[in-house]
């Protein structure tokens, strides 16, 4: 029953995991008026918050998009996974809550971004979590550890669920790990996010419940007079007045578009419409690259090269195995057998105990390419010898080129540590999907030329650096060695996917652009990076868009490089950082 003014201080785009905590801290002290506006809707089914039920969802929570023919995978699409309900990814992810190490941030900040390493984004990353430990009785029992000084009084709740499958699997995944020389860290938030770890769910500790965005920075506070939430509509674009400020934005009624509305923004528009959105946003206010504009007959208002270029994602290795002598039950079981599954959610319901408080997954392996692979350094050798304009996409022009290649030599740097990430192994009664951390590959979002508010056109560019199937095969190997431990072979593993038969390097290749390979682990970003403009950057470290004043860029597109980590608490650290800027640069 809200009454919606035309015009605020701020216009938020998107009220999903950025745009909702931007717009709790701007309006917390009552002096800024917020108007966020959101594609989706509020949904109030409880499914939302059982962890359980993660990644299961509500079809009408998520855009319906596809990629185009990925040319690196044999031309396969797939679906792209993108939030269209009100508290964005985080109302429908998987519930890992991690960082990425120390290095990962290190890397932002020297690609020209003050502030924007580890040291400056940890504060923030503790701002953002409230850590509470499990039962003493429960760590006996699974050996969970952590390092509580990692995380603050934040709003977004962190813990560990009440229940673990049966059978000792688990610890067959950690004697794995030992025996293969990974080590064990007591805690992965702290900067040091290689090895195997333990990772805490966004998880509400009393009633095991989800911790997102929308119960965190929207639900506790939407009485505030100066905080509305528009829902069900898309804003199509940005409008600037003649000295190319921000002052107001369309939006249309989701659906048949009919109702248009525009609003006002005294300060500031912010988009936080997630990395495919906000780029697309831009574009259809003119904002992008020349050459697509004329293409879509869009007036150019800034020529930004950048938006919708340095698209990254995780690419994904759906090996799958089974477990002859594995425990019963496990994860499958609540899919296979009904009478499991009720009785599951009944003691949720009463109890808030049992598998319905456990989402996917609360360990991972975060491995070095050292350690995937021996022959690591003629993969390093090859990247550095490698012309990599000839991988770019085609519409990289030198500035773009000239930012990759400054990304490339971090890169470099980081894949020759023993300590960084290529590769992160998601583990519990089974190994989860592996991926890539540090793709090389680049891809793109863009508006559709001839339909501006049609779908937008993604390219994720998977395998298009062959420097990335060189890993990918790497780790292929790996896994295997991993499943031949001794620890792991108590359990019986039959590999079913590729399959044994598929033996040598031409036979994985073809598995891996057949089948094998996937595109994204629903980490789309990087497609506004921040970075200078010289490289190819949309934003500044203030997260100002480039050319333009009063608009800003506050959600994953502003990543530079892809962090070895999910991406939901690095979201929220970003927004709470992105929330102290706004507010410093408009007192
Ligand atoms: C299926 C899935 C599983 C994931 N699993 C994990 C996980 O286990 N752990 C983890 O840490 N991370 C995970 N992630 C990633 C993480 O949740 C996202 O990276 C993060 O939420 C992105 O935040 P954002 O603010 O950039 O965008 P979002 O949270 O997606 O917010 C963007 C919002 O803008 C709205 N919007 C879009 N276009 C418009 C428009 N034109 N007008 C108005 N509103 C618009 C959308 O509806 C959405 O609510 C997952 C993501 C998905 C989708």
């Amino acid at each position: 029953h809200v009454c919606f003014n035309n015009t605020y201080d701020y216009i938020i785009v998107g009220g999903g995991t950025s745009g909702l905590t931007v717009a709790d801290r701007l309006t917390e002290d009552g002096k800024n008026s917020v108007l966020v506006i959101e594609f989706g809707y509020l949904n109030n089914d409880i499914s939302v918050l059982i962890p359980e039920r993660t990644l299961i969802g509500d079809a009408r929570d998520a855009f319906n998009w596809t990629c185009v023919p990925q040319a690196g995978i044999n031309n396969r699409t797939m679906p792209v996974p993108a939030a269209a309900v009100v508290g964005g990814g985080t109302a429908i992810n998987g519930m890992l809550f991690d960082r990425g190490s120390k290095e990962d941030y290190d890397m932002w900040e020297a690609l020209g971004n003050p502030g924007w390493g580890w040291a400056g984004l940890f504060p923030y990353f503790k701002k953002s979590a409230k850590f509470t430990p499990p039962l003493e009785q429960l760590v006996a029992e699974y050996g969970y550890t952590w390092d509580a000084s990692a995380y603050g009084n934040g709003s977004i709740q962190a813990s560990f669920p009440p229940y673990r499958f049966p059978g000792g699997v688990a610890e067959s995944f950690w004697q794995a790990w030992k025996e293969l020389g990974v080590p064990i860290q007591k805690e992965g938030a702290n900067g040091i996010a290689y090895g195997a770890f333990w990772v805490p769910n966004s998880l509400d500790p009393v009633n095991e419940t989800r911790s997102y965005a929308r119960t965190a920075h929207y639900d506790p506070y939407k009485d505030r007079a100066n905080y509305h939430l528009l829902t069900g509509y898309m804003v199509s674009k940005v409008i600037f007045d003649d000295q190319l400020n921000a002052n107001s934005v369309i939006a249309r009624s989701r659906g048949n578009n009919s109702t248009i509305f525009s609003f006002k923004a005294k300060r500031e528009v912010i988009l936080a419409a997630g990395s495919v959105s906000t780029t697309t946003i831009l574009q259809r206010s003119g904002i992008g690259p020349k050459e697509l504009l004329d293409q879509a007959k869009i007036k150019t208002r800034v020529n930004l090269p950048g938006v919708g270029h340095n698209f990254q994602d995780h690419a994904r290795i759906a090996f799958t195995w089974n477990f002859t002598n594995g425990p019963y039950p496990n994860q499958t079981t609540l899919l296979t057998n009904a009478t499991f599954n009720s009785e599951a959610y009944k003691e949720w319901l009463k109890f808030k105990t049992g598998p319905y408080t456990f989402s996917r997954s609360n360990s991972v392996a975060m491995l070095p390419l050292q350690t995937v692979t021996d022959d690591y350094e003629p993969i390093i050798e090859s990247i550095k010898s490698q012309d990599a304009a000839s991988y770019l996409p085609r519409t990289y022009d030198q500035t773009l080129i000239n930012g990759f290649l400054a990304q490339r030599q971090l890169i470099i740097k980081y894949l020759s540590s023993e300590k960084c990430p290529i590769a992160e192994y998601p583990f519990t009664t089974t190994l989860g999907s592996i991926t890539l951390q540090k793709p090389l590959s680049r891809g793109t979002v863009t508006i559709n030329p001839v339909d501006s508010l049609g779908d937008p056109i993604i390219d994720w560019g998977v395998l298009t650096n062959p420097i990335d199937l060189e890993a990918a095969i790497s780790i292929v190997k790996f896994t295997r060695k991993y499943m031949n431990s001794s620890a792991i072979q108590q359990l019986g593993p039959i590999e079913l996917s590729p399959g044994p038969a598929v033996s040598t390097d031409d036979e994985i290749v073809n598995a891996l652009k057949s089948s094998l390979m996937w595109p994204t682990n629903a980490h789309p970003s990087c497609t506004c990076a921040m970075m200078p403009l010289d490289k190819g950057g949309v934003v500044d470290p203030q997260l100002r868009v480039y050319g333009t004043t009063g608009l800003s860029i506050v959600d994953a597109s502003i990543i530079p490089i892809i962090p070895a980590t999910h991406l939901s608490a690095t979201v929220y650290a970003i927004a709470e950082k992105a929330a102290d800027i706004i507010k410093a640069r408009n007192k």
